[in-house]
C-alpha cells in the first residue's frame, strides 16, 4: 500500500476560518498537500462540535448523540471529543483535519485518542495544527508554517524545531487597576460545599464534597476528564438546579435563602472555553472590557469616565493599548483570553473561575495567562478558582482541590493547603 502521508500545520499564525483549510476541505488541496486533491476531508475541530451544539439547539438535530437521550452539551469536554471522533470516523475520510486534538483531555484520554490515531493512521492521512510543539503526533515528521495565508517553512519536524524562535518574555509592569465600586461582603467562608452529592439518573457524579473557599483564596481545581469539574462550579454559578436543597454557602448566605440567580452572578466573573465564540459580533478590544461593568455582551450605555479610565487602564496592563479600537474577534487567542479576564476584573468580583481559559495556546502564551492569573491573585481581593485537569506551566495557586474518580462519583482531596 502508498504509503500515507501526514502533515503538522503550525497553528499560531494560522486561522482555521483560512482559505487553505476551506479548499483542503472542499477536495482542492494546494502544494505540498495536492495529494488530498478530490479526496474526502472532515474536520475534527472545535467549530465543528460547536456546529453540532448549534444545530442540537437550533434545530432539535441530535447528531452526535445518536439516539436522543440527553444533549451534547451535558458531555464533558472529553465525552464530546470522543462523540466527535466516532462520529467522523463513521463517515469514512481519506483524511482528518485535527485542530489541536489533545486540548481539554487529561493524561489518560490523550494517550487512548493517540493509540487510537496511530491506528487510524494506517489508513487515514492527518493534518494536525497545533499551537504546542510537543503534542505533534509521533508518526507526523512534515511541517508547515504559515504567515498570513502564505505558507513560511516548509520541512521536517526537526527542521522546524531547530528554527524556532524563542519567544519574548511577556512583561505586566503595571500593578492591576483599582476597583470602582467594593462588594461588600465580610464573612468567611465565601463559598462552603458541605456534605454534597450529585447524582444524574442513577450515576453518581460527585459524592460528599466538603470543600471552603475564603476571601481571597487562590484555587486550582484539577481532576480528569468527566470527574464533574464543571458540574461542580455549576453548583456555584447558579446554572445548575440539582443545587437547590444542597447544604451550600454562596457569599456567605445559605443557598435558597431567597438570593437570586442574577445576585450571585454579578458577584462572579467566569471565564469558560466556549466564550470566545460567544462574542463574535463586531465589538472593539474597549468595548469589551467596559462591557463587563454592566455583565451584558454589547455595550448597551454610555460609560462614565471613570469606568472608561479603569478599562483603558486594564488594557494598558495587558499591553494592547495600540488595540483598543480593534475588533475582539480580530484578536490572536491569548489576546482574547486576556481581554476575556480583564473584562471579569474590572469590578473587581469577590470570585474570579477561569475554566480551562489556556485552551489551544502555545506554552508561551499559557505562560502569559497563567503570570496574569497570578498578578490579579496576588494585587486583589478577589478569590480565584482555575479550572484544568493537569499542571499549568507557570501558574501558582495556594491550594489545590482535586476530584478523584471512584466506582461512587467523585471524591474531593486537598492535595495543596497554604494559608
Ligand atoms: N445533565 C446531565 N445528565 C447526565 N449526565 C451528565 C449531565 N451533566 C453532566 N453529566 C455527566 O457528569 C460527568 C461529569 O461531567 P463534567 O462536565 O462535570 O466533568 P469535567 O470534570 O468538567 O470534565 P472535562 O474535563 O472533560 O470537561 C460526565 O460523565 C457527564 O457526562
Amino acid at each position: 500500500m502508498e504509503q500515507q502521508k501526514h502533515w503538522a500545520i503550525d497553528g499560531s499564525n494560522f486561522s482555521m476560518e483560512s482559505n487553505f483549510i476551506k479548499q483542503m476541505l472542499k477536495g482542492e488541496g494546494k502544494a505540498p498537500l495536492t495529494f488530498l486533491k478530490n479526496k474526502k476531508g472532515l474536520l475534527f475541530s472545535k467549530s465543528t462540535l460547536t456546529n453540532f451544539i448549534k444545530e442540537e439547539v437550533q434545530h432539535n438535530i441530535f447528531t452526535l448523540t445518536n439516539k436522543n437521550e440527553r444533549s451534547i452539551t451535558t458531555y464533558s469536554s472529553g465525552e464530546q471529543k470522543k462523540a466527535l471522533l466516532s462520529y467522523l470516523l463513521s463517515k469514512n475520510p481519506d483524511f482528518l483535519i485535527l485542530d489541536n486534538p489533545f486540548d481539554l483531555l487529561d493524561q489518560a484520554f490523550q494517550k487512548e485518542l493517540l493509540l487510537k490515531l496511530k491506528e487510524l493512521s494506517k489508513h487515514i492521512t492527518f493534518i494536525q495544527i497545533f499551537k504546542r510543539v510537543d503534542t505533534v503526533l509521533p508518526f507526523i515528521n512534515n511541517v508547515l508554517q504559515f504567515k498570513e495565508e502564505s505558507i513560511v517553512f516548509t520541512g521536517t519536524l526537526n527542521a522546524y524545531k531547530a528554527q524556532i524562535k524563542v519567544e519574548q518574555n511577556f512583561k505586566l509592569n503595571k500593578t492591576i487597576p483599582p476597583a470602582i465600586n467594593i462588594f461588600k461582603i465580610t464573612k468567611n467562608p465565601l463559598i462552603e460545599f458541605k456534605n454534597v452529592s450529585v447524582n444524574y439518573a442513577s450515576k453518581t457524579i460527585l459524592n460528599n464534597i466538603y470543600w471552603q473557599i475564603n476571601k481571597g483564596d487562590f484555587w486550582q481545581l484539577m481532576g480528569p476528564n468527566g470527574s464533574g469539574k464543571t458540574t461542580l462550579l455549576t453548583m456555584v454559578t447558579g446554572d445548575n438546579p440539582k443545587a437547590y436543597g444542597k447544604n451550600l454557602i454562596l457569599f456567605g448566605q445559605k443557598k435558597g435563602s431567597g438570593e437570586s440567580v442574577w445576585e450571585v452572578k454579578q458577584k462572579i466573573g467566569y471565564i469558560t472555553p466556549a466564550m470566545t465564540s460567544l462574542f463574535n459580533g463586531r465589538y472593539t478590544v474597549e468595548q469589551m472590557i467596559i462591557s463587563g461593568f454592566y455583565d451584558s455582551i454589547g455595550l448597551y450605555k454610555q460609560p462614565t469616565i471613570a469606568k472608561k479610565k479603569i478599562a483603558n487602564e486594564w488594557i494598558e496592563l495587558i499591553g494592547l493599548t495600540a488595540h483598543k479600537t480593534s475588533w475582539f474577534s480580530a484578536l490572536s487567542e491569548e489576546q482574547k483570553c486576556m481581554v476575556l479576564i480583564a473584562r471579569s476584573m474590572v469590578k473587581h468580583p469577590p470570585l474570579l473561575i477561569l475554566d480551562e481559559p489556556t485552551q489551544g495556546l502555545s506554552d508561551a502564551n499559557v505562560s502569559i495567562i497563567t503570570s496574569l492569573v497570578n498578578k490579579i491573585a496576588q494585587e486583589s481581593e478577589t478569590s480565584i478558582i482555575y479550572v484544568s485537569h493537569q499542571q499549568e506551566k507557570g501558574l501558582i495557586p495556594k491550594n489545590i482541590y482535586k476530584l478523584v474518580p471512584t466506582e461512587n462519583g467523585s471524591i474531593g482531596e486537598i492535595i495543596l493547603n497554604n494559608k
